[in-house]
């Protein structure tokens, strides 16, 4: 059977151009001594502005090397990244200091690596500000600001020491803000909590993300965290593999949730194990393009195209 197929257009778009966070390609390989690791292996991610994401995969698989590539705090071996229109591949020093200070807010999984011991959390909040030179009367009305929006309003004047894990995370998701980024990233932020308090942070950073419109990436381990958020993107040996797009519930409809699996710009589709399995699929497949979908047979079926 022949399709007419409609002619592709002419110029299609640059890829992500109206993303807030781009990578395209991403390479991360670490060189220690005789050993080579590919963290990262050609990943492609897009994030619109507004958005909140949760980023799952199994241990080893990059999810922590694409977040520090974003913080600006690591840089991609080849590839491309941007964010905010900063490109993090290209970026001079000075640019770079300017990103982590003002584009990029970054909470860690260690509580205690992202707060002071001997501040108390009006001063760590305080401490970014100011380092931004910040008028003083903005900064005091700042951190109490973010303070409260986070639910630690009353930890204003505790150190860590005399916090809960929980109330230390939200103080240190404020800290992350204080300069008003516009993506938020944090890496398993409720990886040292209780269910009941990671549901706590969590419900935190879906406040940022709607009150104050940052965007926000979240690593997590929790399949509760990342039944929560609209869109959950797996990481599978240092690509992105497969997004879980859900829908809330509507007074109209139930929530839904479906699955999807992630085709780069080359076109390539990683099959689930799975699906290869179930039908031996092993290293050649038959393509056949119907109306509105795409067959794909184990080569060794004796059906013809149109079977
Ligand atoms: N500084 C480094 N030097 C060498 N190899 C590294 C370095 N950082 C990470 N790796 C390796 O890169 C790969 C990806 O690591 P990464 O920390 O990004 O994974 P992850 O998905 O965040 O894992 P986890 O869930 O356990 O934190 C792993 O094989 C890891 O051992």
């Amino acid at each position: 059977m022949v399709l007419n197929l409609p002619a592709p257009p002419r110029h299609s778009p640059e890829f992500g151009h109206d993303a807030l966070v781009v990578c395209d390609n991403l390479v991360r390989i670490y060189q220690s001594e005789a050993v080579e690791v590919q963290a990262l292996q050609g990943l492609d991610l897009l994030v619109q502005e507004g958005e909140m994401i949760a980023l799952v995969g199994a241990s080893g698989s990059g999810k922590s090397t694409l977040l520090k590539v974003l913080a600006g705090v690591d840089s991609p071996t080849a590839g491309g990244a941007r964010v905010a229109g900063h490109d993090l591949v290209d970026m001079s020093r000075r640019e770079r200091v300017h990103y982590r200070r003002h584009v990029v807010g970054f909470v860690r999984q260690q509580t205690a690596r992202n707060l002071v011991p001997y501040l108390s959390s009006r001063q760590t909040v305080d401490l970014p500000l100011t380092i931004a030179g910040t008028p003083r009367a903005e900064r005091r009305a700042r951190t109490a600001e973010l303070l409260e929006l986070l639910g630690v309003g009353h930890c204003a004047d505790r150190r860590p020491a005399e916090m809960s894990g929980g109330e230390q995370q939200r103080v240190s998701i404020a800290v992350a803000l204080a300069n008003g980024p516009r993506v938020l990233l944090a890496d398993e932020p409720t990886g040292e909590l209780d269910s009941e308090t990671a549901a706590e942070v969590f419900g935190a950073l879906r406040t940022v993300n709607r009150e104050l419109g940052a965007t926000v990436v979240v690593v997590t381990h929790d399949a509760e965290v990342s039944g929560q958020v609209a869109r959950t993107v797996a990481i599978r040996d240092g690509r992105t593999s497969s997004e879980v797009l859900r829908s809330d519930e509507t007074a109209d409809a139930p929530g839904r949730s479906e699955e999807f699996a992630v085709m780069d710009r080359a076109g390539r589709v990683q099959l689930p194990r799975e699906y290869r399995e179930a039908l031996d699929l092993t290293s050649r497949v038959r393509l056949a393009l119907a109306e509105d979908h795409i067959r794909i047979r184990s080569d060794r079926s004796d059906h013809g195209e149109d079977a």
